[in-house]
């Protein structure tokens, strides 16, 4: 089977190819702009096994019509976009613009040239504002409240009118929740993560988090204690990225048997920003300085997954289901860095 990532170079992306590098006899193709992603990673990637890395922007339509006539890819796993909440308040267009318009191009260039199955990287954020306390099934009303959001709920709108009008075009979209931690390489007994999270700037919790523990920042912004949650720090989900990367190769053979569906990604657990910072701080033992700061532009206080569908209909079971492996991965990643 051939198969192309889009953003393969970057944090998620760069995971499910080393999976599929692994566990797989497929041939992969990374396609990515490095815009966000990175050389290094895909240097370390091309220790495990061969395969093929091009260096192209999505905008450049023609050529990535002329890429997938030319290969005849059986399925895309599409993960290349923008995905920094704050930003899409502060520049929409340019989200709209590579997170949709950029993608329909991909659909259509992927089904004329005869794809089968297509994956897209979804995000929670498709959700908005959600009661409190009450964990999100798909079946949700989707609300955005960022044009980050809306412009991932427009891509999956589009593949799924595409579908439609073309059924041989199959898709699997996952909602994902907080994604966070490393390869769990391990060398004898050490956990020495290869690959992991390495945003420049880095905007999300976790990674912020070792950093400021491991003394490359000075302290750690809290943004807001006055949600409506037992200590009024905001609750999210957060998800291994191991267990998230499967998902996705459980998605080829998933689509082999079964038709297109949407489904969310994460633990069906939730954990406020307070209890981060304390797991972190219990994981690796090293105390650090927090501030409480004003609640950051876009942010929802509840976002945690009921992950029913997708641990009832797929194959995939949770192997990293635990808070300080997610801690332990990241901070001994960073270290790397
Ligand atoms: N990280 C999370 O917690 C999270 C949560 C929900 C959804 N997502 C989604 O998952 C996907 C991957 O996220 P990530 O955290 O790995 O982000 P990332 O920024 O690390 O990876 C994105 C990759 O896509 C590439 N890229 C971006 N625009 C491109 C373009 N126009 N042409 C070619 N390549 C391009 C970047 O260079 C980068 O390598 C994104 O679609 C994101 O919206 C991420
Ligand atoms: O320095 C920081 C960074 C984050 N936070 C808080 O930590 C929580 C998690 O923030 P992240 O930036 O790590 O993640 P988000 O929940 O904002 O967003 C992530 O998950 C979303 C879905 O839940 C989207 O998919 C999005 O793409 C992805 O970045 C939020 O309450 C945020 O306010 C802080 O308090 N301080």
């Amino acid at each position: 089977m051939k198969i192309l990532i889009t953003g393969g170079a970057g944090y998620i992306g760069s995971h499910v190819v080393k999976q599929l590098l692994e566990l797989s006899s497929c041939e992969v193709t990374v396609l990515d702009n490095l815009s966000t992603g990175n050389k290094a990673t895909i240097n370390t990637l091309e220790k495990i096994r061969d395969f093929n890395f091009l260096q192209l922007d999505l905008k450049e339509f023609d050529k990535i019509n002329q890429f997938l006539t030319e290969e005849k890819f059986d399925a895309i796993i599409h993960f290349a976009a923008y995905s920094i909440v704050s930003e899409s308040m502060q520049n929409p267009l340019k989200y709209y613009l590579n997170n949709t318009v950029n993608t329909t191009n991909l659909i259509e260039c992927a089904i004329k040239s005869g794809v089968k199955k297509f994956i897209f990287s979804s995000t929670a954020a498709v959700y908005g504002d959600v009661q409190e306390n009450v964990n999100i099934k798909e079946t949700f009303a989707t609300n955005p409240i960022n044009p980050y959001g809306m412009s991932k709920l427009m891509s999956e709108k589009i593949l799924q009118d595409a579908s439609k009008n073309f059924p041989d075009f199959k898709y699997v979209i996952f909602r994902y929740f907080n994604v966070s931690g490393a390869d769990m390489y391990f060398d004898k007994d050490n956990l020495c993560p290869r690959i992991g999270e390495n945003h420049n700037p880095e905007t999300h919790l976790i990674p912020l988090v070792v950093k400021t523990a491991l003394g490359k920042r000075d302290l750690l912004n809290i943004y807001g204690d006055d949600f409506k949650t037992p200590d009024g720090s905001c609750i999210r989900d957060y998800i291994h990225v191991e267990d998230l990367a499967n998902a996705h190769i459980e998605a080829i053979n998933y689509l082999e048997e079964n038709k297109s569906d949407i489904f969310n990604l994460g633990y069906s657990k939730g954990y406020s920003v307070k209890q981060i910072v304390n797991a972190v701080k219990d994981v690796i033992k090293i105390d650090f300085k927090t501030t409480i700061v004003d609640r950051r532009a876009g942010d929802t206080a509840f976002l945690v997954a009921d992950n029913s569908k997708v641990v009832s209909t797929m194959k995939w079971k949770p192997k990293f289901d635990n808070l300080e492996l997610i801690c332990k991965s990241a901070y001994e990643w960073e270290k790397t860095i």
